[in-house]
């Protein structure tokens, strides 16, 4: 598991070491990580540290003196190192000397700085770090934009300038890296967009620091492998669980085949179909139960350990009335609920209706309606600068679990306490027709084999995540968890493809643990 902390935790950590340790030591365990990771660059891009040109950008505060320790330890190894100072009366004054005594070279003159970037291997950007607020200053953003416009690989110190570190809310411009050299624990700002797509690859470099339970943290292969049901000699397929899917209409059957193909991939033993699209779904996957008396509704169906509502449903009278028996009691309280796409709409318009074991899944123009529906004016561009926050409030909201799709899809349960899961795998190609209906109907199998909504929230975006990209890759298997998304090789995709790739996800993450 990837961990992350908020400033305020990582501040009172923090308090407490330097307590206990000389002064500066902590800036020092930074600066040896920040220098290893950039020396390490330097030799792939340059072949060498020796002779390799490198720009530090230096704000006012420590994230400024990590920058100059960190550049006089690359200077000593022979690199051209020049400080470029945003705030010279602040800039930090043991960082300057050390610097200027291994032969570093500083300027506040704006034209020689962008000079000196243009011609650079490498840019640290050492402007702001947890202490920032607000955006980026106006003085910083010539040098941002020269970096962003030279050939040299930025490295953002503990985190990319401008991206806000509880939130990864980004106003106006910030900093876009290579790598992300964070210190001590990783801060939530890194692990979701925009925030993520700031900070390129993130390395942590650990100082020491013991901290309280995390604000977010992000799943990875291993946390995965051990969540996923396993099924033994003695399982069946109630005891493997039975997942109802409630979706599909005349309209959409699509939506309806697209859910239960997913839900037989997730691991549950069998799938039953509630809906208008019976023949679709019928035709396509033979092995669906399509109980006699379906028709009549959800309680009808037979047995079934978690329902999925709301796929293709659209917004008939079928509609309402299968979300009305969804929520009024018509199922057993604990079979656990998970509500999609329409179904969120017609929520919305109820508004919060807390249940035990519910998950919700809205991508950020469902939530504006569901937020709407609990009284909070949001707009979509807000919801997707500020996916923490919002998942957050929606969870508080409606009392329950909430799974946020998007860029960054971020999972959060009811108590306001605990972590928020992130996912860290995925594609930009996964937003396309259909791709939901393939993670609700997988997480509702999830949730039908035993998994916690969260659990089952999170783990369902992670393999949706991996087996989108082994699709666009044409099928070959996907990276690990945490290598970004959009990188070379990765093509169009439907959602077909998606809920066929599901099987290699699945093996691709048990086969390495
Ligand atoms: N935590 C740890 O354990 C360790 C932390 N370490 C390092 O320390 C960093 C935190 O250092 P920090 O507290 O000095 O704050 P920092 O981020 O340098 O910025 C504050 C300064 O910037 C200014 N400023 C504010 N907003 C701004 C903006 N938008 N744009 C521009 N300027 C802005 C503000 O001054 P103002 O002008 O507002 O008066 C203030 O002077 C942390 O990220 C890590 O790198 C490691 O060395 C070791 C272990
Ligand atoms: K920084």
């Amino acid at each position: 598991m990837r961990y992350a902390h908020t400033v305020e935790q990582v501040r009172a950590a923090e308090g407490a070491l330097l307590a206990r340790l000389p002064e500066g030591a902590l800036m020092q365990r930074a600066a040896a990580g920040l220098a290893a990771t950039c020396a390490g660059l330097l030799a792939e891009s340059h072949g060498r540290v020796y002779g390799s040109r490198v720009v530090l950008l230096v704000g006012s505060g420590d994230n400024g003196g990590d920058a100059l320790f960190a550049g006089a330890r690359l200077a000593a190894r022979g690199a051209r190192v020049c400080a470029v100072l945003l705030a010279p009366e602040q800039a930090h004054r043991a960082g300057l000397a050390a610097l200027r005594q291994a032969g570093g070279v500083l300027t506040e003159d704006q034209r020689d700085g962008c000079a000196e970037i243009a011609r650079a291997d490498l840019v640290l950007d050492g402007i702001v770090g947890i202490g920032g607020r607000g955006g980026l200053r106006p003085g910083a953003l010539p040098y941002v934009r020269a970096a962003a416009e030279a050939d040299a690989a930025v490295v953002a110190v503990d985190l990319p300038s401008g991206v806000d570190a509880d939130t990864g809310e980004v106003s106006g411009e910030a900093v876009r890296a290579a790598v992300t050299v964070t210190f001590g624990t990783h801060k939530p700002g890194l692990l979701v967009d925009p925030g993520a797509e700031h900070a390129g690859v993130v390395r942590l470099v650990p100082i020491g620091i013991g901290v309280p339970p995390p604000a977010a943290e992000a799943l990875q292969h291993a946390d995965v492998a051990a969540l996923l049901p396993r099924p033994t000699g003695e399982s069946d397929k109630y005891r493997r669980g039975v997942v109802g899917v409630a979706a599909g209409s005349a309209r959409y059957p699509g939506a309806a085949v697209l859910a239960v193909s997913a839900a037989l991939h997730g691991g549950a033993g069998a799938v039953r179909y509630v809906g208008a699209a019976a023949a679709a779904v019928v035709a396509a996957h033979p092995e669906t139960l399509v109980s006699e008396g379906s028709a009549q509704g959800l309680k009808q169906a037979g047995r079934v350990q978690a329902w999925v509502v709301g796929p293709g449903l659209a917004d008939g009278e079928d509609a309402v009335r299968t979300l009305d028996q969804a929520l009024d009691a018509a199922l057993d309280p604990d079979v656990p609920l998970l509500l999609d796409a329409d179904a969120l709409r017609l929520l919305a318009r109820r508004g919060p209706a807390p249940r035990p074991g519910l998950l919700l899944t809205p991508h950020a123009g469902e939530a504006v309606a569901l937020l709407a529906g609990a009284g909070v004016e949001a707009t979509r561009e807000q919801v997707e600068a500020a996916r923490l926050r919002y998942a957050r409030q929606l969870a508080e909201l409606y009392g329950c679990t909430v799974l946020l799709k998007g860029s960054t899809t971020v999972v959060a349960g009811p108590d306001p306490a605990g972590p928020v899961r992130v996912n860290p795998t995925g594609t930009p190609w996964l937003g396309t027709a259909g791709s939901g209906d393939v993670l609700s109907g997988l997480a509702g199998s999830l949730l039908a084999a035993g998994l916690a909504p969260l659990d089952a929230g999170s783990v369902a975006a992670y393999l949706h995540g991996l087996a989108g990209r082994t699709a666009s890759l044409g099928g070959a298997a996907a990276g690990a968890g945490g290598v970004p998304a959009g990188v070379g090789g990765e093509g169009p995709i439907s959602a077909s493809e998606v809920a066929a790739a599901l099987p290699a996800a699945w093996r691709s993450v048990t086969d390495r643990a």
